[in-house]
């Protein structure tokens, strides 16, 4: 933790003298402290895991080998819970038999976990835990999909033209930046329709606003929590966070304010308010029904963080197996080539993808962005099964299975027809989607605040990797930036600086769209 203190303190050397003063004494007066209170907040009943055989405490465990963590935990106290030393405090791991028993228990809060983790409250850091997003993805989003869908293939058509061109020579290119592009593109398209959706300003904000906050977020959980409350307003990237999110202020609420009197003037009018078709809409529509105030803002940032950092990771990934896997590459093709080339773009044709669905399902296996999932803060006590008594206030992650044999045969082999074998056993047709819940697979989560926004992304994914199979050539390049991987706590991320090298290909098919959709207006 002193180390960590001091790399922090280093960042501070072109800060004012008094602001480094400060910083100093903050930094080091507290640290015995709270080792002290850290100690005292730890969950009694339970054993603590460390890699003290790779000379690690428990803390530097979690932060530098998180999954190594987990499973030499879950080993070691054989399938009883055990507890680790997270950033912000103590959680508790509960081997995957849980997922079941708590999937839906009401006494769980997701908002709760996530707020502590993402230091919501700190200016800027707000939107995380907007609970009207959940319910705005369900009852408006998710049922308008059909249409949603025609909106991802313009906007993809778009975006690839310009962010990957026409160059038919191999070049080098930053697969990671370039796919961020692309998905930011389509989450703006979601959340503001055209043509604001285009602005390369509002792409800018809610780029950066993504990145930035996972940035802080992560910087911060490295920083001993009695000096979070002064460090933050410090740090570059919070500060840049706070920057976006008042750049987010400055570009939305204008355009809530049009949408807001167009609407008026069409009822003063005696006519309806046309159907809308993004989020700034939907929210709109829900705050009417509700009669309830909502936070334009906080929304769309809300919808940018949750969309644009998962999408991206699970695009470049998939991009990355099937470079390093190319013989699935041209079954992959085959498909689109007859599905699309057929029927042309729509819901049930991406339903119809099978093998891109089970590809895609197996690579969020075999390349899990994160070691854990249904992150979860206790609201009243809950007794498990086995006894335990988990008191309010305490948090807990369950861990994936993703490599153990007797749910996954053959569990170190990348097999993309792996789901698409199971779908066809009788009665499992929908059990094992791209989007299907269990918790031997939980990567959009497990229970009551699973991703509600997983039928979104699957339709994106799907459309963004059929453009760039069809569209372009991949092979990995032969410069220094071999892709490899950044693990930081439990995550294991594609590096944000991983090439490819890539050539335009002329498509079997036809798959652009252009011009907006018709008769499904903005407010
Ligand atoms: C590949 C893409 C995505 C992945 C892997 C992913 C994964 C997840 C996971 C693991 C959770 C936590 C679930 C749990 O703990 O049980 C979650 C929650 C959430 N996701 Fe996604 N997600 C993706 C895309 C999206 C998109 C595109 C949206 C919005 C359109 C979205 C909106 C949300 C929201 C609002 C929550 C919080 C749910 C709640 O609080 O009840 N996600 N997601």
């Amino acid at each position: 933790m002193q180390a960590a203190s001091l790399q922090l303190l280093a960042r501070f050397k072109d800060a004012p003298d008094w602001v480094t003063g400060i910083a100093i004494a903050l930094a080091i007066v507290p640290l015995s402290l709270l080792y002290l209170r850290g100690s005292m907040r730890l969950y009694k009943d339970f054993p603590m895991m460390a890699l003290v055989e790779d000379g690690l405490d428990p803390k530097e465990s979690w932060f530098q080998k998180g999954p190594k963590t987990i499973q030499e935990g879950l080993r070691r106290y054989r399938g009883r819970p055990f507890q680790v030393m997270t950033g912000t405090g103590p959680k508790l791991v509960l081997p995957h038999r849980f997922a079941e028993e708590l999937k839906t228990n009401e006494n769980l809060s997701h908002n709760g976990a996530f707020a502590k983790d993402f230091f919501v409250g700190y200016p800027g850091f707000g939107p995380i835990a907007d609970s009207l997003i959940p319910e705005l993805i369900r009852t408006k989003i998710t049922p308008a999909l059909g249409l949603i869908t025609d909106d991802l293939v313009d906007e993809t058509t778009a975006a690839i033209q310009d962010i990957l061109g026409e160059n038919t020579e191999w070049h080098e290119v930053s697969i990671k930046q370039d796919v961020l592009k692309l998905v930011t593109r389509l989450s703006s398209r979601l959340s503001l329709g055209l043509p604001k959706c285009r602005d390369d300003r509002w792409l800018e904000i809610t780029k950066d606003y993504t990145v930035h906050l996972f940035a802080s977020a992560r910087e911060l959980r490295q920083v001993p929590s009695l000096l979070r409350p002064f460090v933050h307003w410090f740090l570059p990237e919070s500060t840049r966070l706070r920057r976006d999110y008042q750049d987010a202020q400055t570009f939305i609420t204008p355009e809530v304010e049009l949408r807001k009197v167009r609407a008026r003037k069409a009822l003063e009018a005696g006519e309806k308010a046309s159907k809308t078709a993004d989020v700034i809409g939907w929210m709109y529509e829900l705050a009417t029904e509700k009669g309830q105030k909502v936070n334009y803002v906080d929304g769309l940032l809300e919808i940018g963080l949750a969309s644009i950092h998962t999408s991206t990771e699970a695009i470049t990934s998939a991009l990355l197996s099937i470079v390093a896997h190319p013989e699935i590459l041209q079954p992959l093709r085959d498909e689109v080539i007859s599905i699309i080339g057929s029927e042309g773009w729509s819901r049930q044709t991406l339903y119809k993808m099978r093998l891109m669905d089970s590809f895609l399902k197996e690579n969020q296996r075999c390349h899990p962005p994160n070691a854990i999932s249904m992150n979860r803060l206790v609201t009243k006590d809950i007794k498990l099964s086995d006894g335990s008594l988990l008191k309010p206030g305490t948090r807990f992650i369950i861990p994936n299975v993703y490599t153990d044999p007797e749910i996954y045969a053959n569990p170190e082999e990348f097999d993309p027809y792996r789901f698409l074998r199971k779908r066809e056993k009788p009665g499992q047709t929908n059990s094992w989607q791209h989007v299907s819940l269990s918790s031997s697979h939980m990567a959009f989560g497990y229970g009551n605040h699973a991703c509600p926004g997983r039928f979104f992304a699957s339709t994106e994914i799907k459309i963004a990797i059929a453009y760039l199979l069809l569209k372009y050539d991949w092979i990995p390049t032969t410069g220094d930036e071999q892709p490899g991987t950044l693990v930081f706590e439990t995550n294991t991320l594609v590096r944000p600086t991983a090439k490819l090298m890539v050539k335009r290909r002329k498509e079997e098919v036809a798959l652009d769209c252009y011009g907006a959709r018709q008769g499904f207006e903005h407010i």
